[in-house]
């Protein structure tokens, strides 16, 4: 090994808390697919290839003499051990303490968080579908060796655990080590052995790792000369004729770190003004980092096949969720990463990805509707914030928006549809938002629309209470909350079977919602007859020009709404309880106003909410009750 007199002993070192739990459910894995672990380490070695093409351009010594990239798989069955070895950028002691001793990528945080959360073998299976990096090794392996060298440096060091709770560090000897790059050697496990027969490597790299950009060769026993299994061509440059879907889909799960199928492939060549190549996917499934609060995209940059960052915004917020890579061959190599983002031509790229992967999606909604709503209903909720942060293809993605509707019977609507079924005399887009689709089913505010057989939007995502507000129209039809001022229903006919709902109120009714509005005094903006109540006795709207109740209360939630405005109780004048109670006589005072609060307690609970004085509201129920009971 490296200990000659004059080397220092190695250095121990703890795993950081989170990096021994997941080491732990490494080692203890029951997940059968243990081959992923080489698809981490290569794309690793790839990654280090890439990052040292990019740092040669401002420092081309970097390459020394041996500048082509190159990942070689070597084994000894004898010994039992892998190695996978690169000649990427390598990596210095600190370097290596920082990557291989905490767990740094939110990637693999988030996969923890997943995991915690979990319910017994889901999170094995949570490894097999997400890219969990280099300490899927020991899943492998009972001991893990890293030699590495970074490129352009004297030093080399060796880095080496077995996974349980520790790992050492030392220097290398330069000779031991590779001349630039990284040796990850795994002494495998009895139990996996097998890794070290070549057939069966060759065939997990065809499977996994045979669109890496980068060509991998392997050395079938020690001492035998390198043969190359996959070519490192980057898959993007070929024309679409010679890919098959199981390029694309392999070519997918390495630029994904997702294992899914691919929901929908976008691959093209801009010619003319700019010239770049995009290989955009839309994934099967949801990945992890959906709804971190960052709403970082994920897409590649390359330029003329180097890679440069996967931190450039080439696609907008709300389409975080595509993966995949743009190589530009105009942006000249030496690019900043920090002047990246400033780039018109950037702009003009993202600008053109961004419509090119909305009309493929208005495509596959076109032509296989039921592929279009699976997209849908992952990524729905995402594409929605489009609607208020991308005002230019606003109308677009409306066209994409697909909808639970009062109408829809459990499927998905379009606006389209909607707007095809409007009733006479109907001039806006009707549409009711909440949390939670049963409950919005169920509000008391559709009532006067369903008696109308008026169709009603139902929005249970807390993005949608953003985007309706934001002054949007579909074909010059504006949305319009059914919980928001007045229904203005009266101008469109009943079914008939529902005529008699549409009685206006008798006087005594009048006089009762005059009386329940001076009980309720403050805690109401007002107390009205209803339009939109044909069942229930009561429910609370907004003021004509007050914020929708759905977004008021997300806002406050939020801590950014200091006084919520005060709702409007509408009172079903047809209702049995509401003509009874406006029938009591004079001498019934007490319990008229116990009833006036109580409607409005109801008419709170029905909108999720709790009674406003719980204390005040259980006397009052006691109150009534008691007057039921002999
Ligand atoms: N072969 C290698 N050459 C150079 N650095 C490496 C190599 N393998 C691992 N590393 C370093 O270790 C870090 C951790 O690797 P790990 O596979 O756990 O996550 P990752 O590669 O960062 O995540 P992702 O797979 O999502 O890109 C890498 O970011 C890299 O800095």
């Amino acid at each position: 090994m490296t200990t000659a007199d004059t080397t220092p002993a190695p250095e121990n070192h703890t795993f950081e808390a989170d990096v021994a739990k997941l080491l732990h459910l490494m080692v203890h894995s029951v997940y059968s697919d243990k081959d992923v672990f080489l698809r981490e380490l290569i794309s690793n070695a790839a990654d280090a290839c890439e990052k040292l093409r990019y740092e040669a351009i401002a420092n081309p010594a970097l390459f020394g003499d041996d500048p082509k990239a190159r990942i070689t798989l070597l084994i000894d069955a004898d010994n039992r051990r892998l190695t996978v070895e690169d000649n990427g950028i390598g990596m210095s002691r600190d370097e290596m303490i920082e990557a291989l001793g905490t767990i740094a990528r939110s990637g693999t945080k988030a996969f923890m968080d997943r995991i915690q959360a979990a319910q017994g073998g889901e999170g094995a299976q949570l490894i097999g579908q997400f890219g969990v990096g280099f300490y899927s090794a020991f899943m492998v392996a009972d001991r893990v060796d890293v030699v590495s060298r970074r490129a352009g440096s004297e030093e080399a060091t060796i880095w080496s655990s077995d996974g349980k709770g520790s790992y050492t560090v030392a220097p290398a000897a330069v000779d031991e080590a590779p001349a630039r790059g990284t040796r990850v050697i795994l002494h495998l496990m009895e139990d996996t052995a097998s890794y070290t027969e070549r057939y069966r490597l060759e065939r997990i790299v065809k499977e996994q790792s045979g669109h890496v950009p980068v060509p991998i060769s392997l050395v079938e026993k020690p001492g035998a000369e390198p043969q190359e299994i996959a070519d490192g061509a980057a898959l993007w440059v070929k024309p679409r004729s010679e890919i098959t879907p199981e390029d694309y889909t392999d070519f997918y799960r390495s630029v994904a770190g997702q294992f899914d199928e691919p929901a929908l492939t976008v691959h093209f060549r801009a010619e003319g003004r700019h010239e770049y190549t995009a290989l955009a996917f839309v994934p099967g499934s949801t990945p992890f980092d959906l709804f971190d609060p960052d709403r970082h995209g994920r897409m590649k940059l390359y330029v003329k096949r180097v890679f440069i960052t996967d931190e450039a915004e080439l696609l907008p917020r709300y389409l975080r969720f595509v993966r995949g890579l743009v190589d530009s061959a105009d942006l000249p190599l030496n690019v900043s990463r920090e002047m990246i983002q400033e780039s018109p031509l950037l702009a003009a790229i993202k600008k053109g990805v961004t419509s090119r992967v909305l009309s493929e999606l208005e495509k596959l909604a076109q032509n296989d509707a039921e592929a279009y709503t699976k997209v849908w209903e992952t990524f729905g909720p995402v594409l929605k914030e489009g609607l208020y942060e991308d005002f230019e293809r606003r109308s677009t993605l409306l066209g994409l928006g697909r909808f639970k509707t009062t109408a829809s019977g459990g499927g998905w609507r379009s606006l389209k549809d909607y707007v095809g079924s409007l009733k006479e005399n109907q001039t806006a887009i009707y549409y009711v938002t909440g949390t939670d689709l049963a409950r919005l089913e169920a509000s008391p505010q559709l009532e006067g629309f369903r008696a109308r057989s008026i169709e009603v939007l139902l929005l249970p995502d807390p993005v949608d209470s953003f985007w309706v507000t934001a002054g949007v129209d579909y074909e010059g039809k504006p949305f319009k909350s059914v919980t928001q001022g007045g229904a203005d229903l009266a101008q469109i006919p009943l079914l008939e079977a529902q005529e008699n709902t549409g009685a206006p109120a008798t006087e005594a009714v009048t006089g009762f919602i005059q009386s329940v509005k001076t009980t309720l005094g403050e805690a109401v903006a007002d107390v009205r007859a209803s339009e939109r109540l044909t069942e229930s006795a009561v429910c609370l709207v907004a003021s004509e020009t007050g914020m929708d109740r759905q977004l008021e209360r997300l806002l406050a939630r939020a801590g950014q709404l200091t006084s919520a405005a005060k709702p409007v109780l509408e009172i079903n004048p047809r209702h049995d309880l509401v003509v009874a109670l406006a029938n009591l006589g004079e001498d019934q005072q007490a319990l008229r106003e116990d009833a006036a609060h109580l409607l409005l307690d109801e008419a709170r609970i029905l909108d999720g909410e709790l009674p406003a004085d719980a204390k005040a509201f259980s006397q009052r129920l006691a109150r009534v009750m008691r007057r039921c009971v002999p």
